[in-house]
């Protein structure tokens, strides 16, 4: 059966709409665009292309796995993050845009030191997709990353990552829990580690829930199980005028402070993300 792409378009979407998905427009545009090799503009200009029958299938399975609660980018298997596209897997959590607040208020910080002493070291703990180091290194030349994480395929994924971005070079991948096997101090340490409290896990949104890995979540009984570890061990790899910088779950801002304060750290500034929720916190050492 012949099948155009704007009827190829039109079903997906309407599928999405009739089930209730939020984002339908948008999620059926982003597979059938990636699905049958098209850009928004080929739907503009040529809509009555015809599509080849492998697409129409592979269409109608990303939408099949869209209609059971996979989310997009899942399915997809790639997210775009501070313009930069990542590689997704089983075990790294989806980068979302919130944390591209943490990548700006890092960004002045790594740039003034790469410009005080040609390089900027950063420790990027709980690297995931490599998503928050790849974005500075891909901004600042003179930087270089090394990206902690406890899963295996999480680091393999940052490393490919690494790889198709052409920041290999400056970037290490390193398994360990937390700071166990980090030696050596770094100039900008950042983070986003699990803060989510392990009897909050269950009423997530499905989508999160049942699809980004628990240990990207799970901050533990309170939520702040990361942040007490990562407090502890900062000081000691951190460069003198370093900083620290973390993000936050919503309605933790004064507790992860206390956090740092108990180990000797200064709120040195706090952000809000693009919903006005307070996302991010730099801490500095007196
Ligand atoms: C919230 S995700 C953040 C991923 C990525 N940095 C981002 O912002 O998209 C937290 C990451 O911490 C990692 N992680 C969890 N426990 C860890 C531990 N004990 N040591 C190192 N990394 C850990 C998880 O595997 C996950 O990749």
């Amino acid at each position: 059966m012949e099948v155009t792409l704007a009827e190829l378009l039109g079903v997906a979407r309407r599928r999405l709409v009739e089930a209730g998905i939020a984002e339908a427009g948008l999620d059926a545009r982003l597979l059938v665009e990636h699905l049958t090799a098209t850009t928004r503009a080929d739907a503009i200009a040529r809509p009555q292309q015809q599509v080849p029958a492998e697409a129409i299938a592979a269409v109608e399975d990303a939408v099949a796995r869209r209609l059971a609660g996979e989310p997009v980018h899942r399915i997809l298997g790639f997210r775009e993050f501070y313009g930069l596209r990542l590689s997704l897997s089983a075990e790294t959590l989806e980068p979302r845009p919130d944390t591209e607040t943490l990548v700006e208020a890092v960004l002045p910080l790594v740039e003034a030191v790469a410009a005080r002493s040609g390089r900027c070291r950063i420790l990027d703990l709980g690297t995931g997709t490599g998503a928050i180091a790849l974005a500075l290194l891909h901004t600042v030349a003179a930087a270089s990353a090394a990206g902690v994480d406890i899963s295996d395929d999480a680091l393999a994924t940052a490393a490919r990552n690494a790889a198709q971005l052409g920041l290999s070079g400056r970037f290490t991948p390193l398994k360990s829990n937390w700071f166990s096997e980090i030696s050596g101090r770094f100039d900008v340490i950042v983070s986003n580690p699990p803060y989510i409290r392990s009897d909050d896990i269950g009423s997530l949104q499905p989508e999160v829930r049942d699809f980004d890995p628990r240990r990207a979540l799970d901050g533990g009984p309170d939520g702040l199980g990361a942040y007490r570890i990562i407090a502890a061990g900062a000081s000691g790899h951190l460069e003198p005028g370093g900083y620290v910088a973390v993000e936050i779950g919503a309605t933790q801002k004064t507790e992860v402070q206390q956090v740092f304060q108990a180990n000797g750290f200064v709120l040195a500034e706090a952000r809000r993300d693009f919903g006005a929720n307070d996302r991010v916190l730099v801490f500095a050492r007196p």
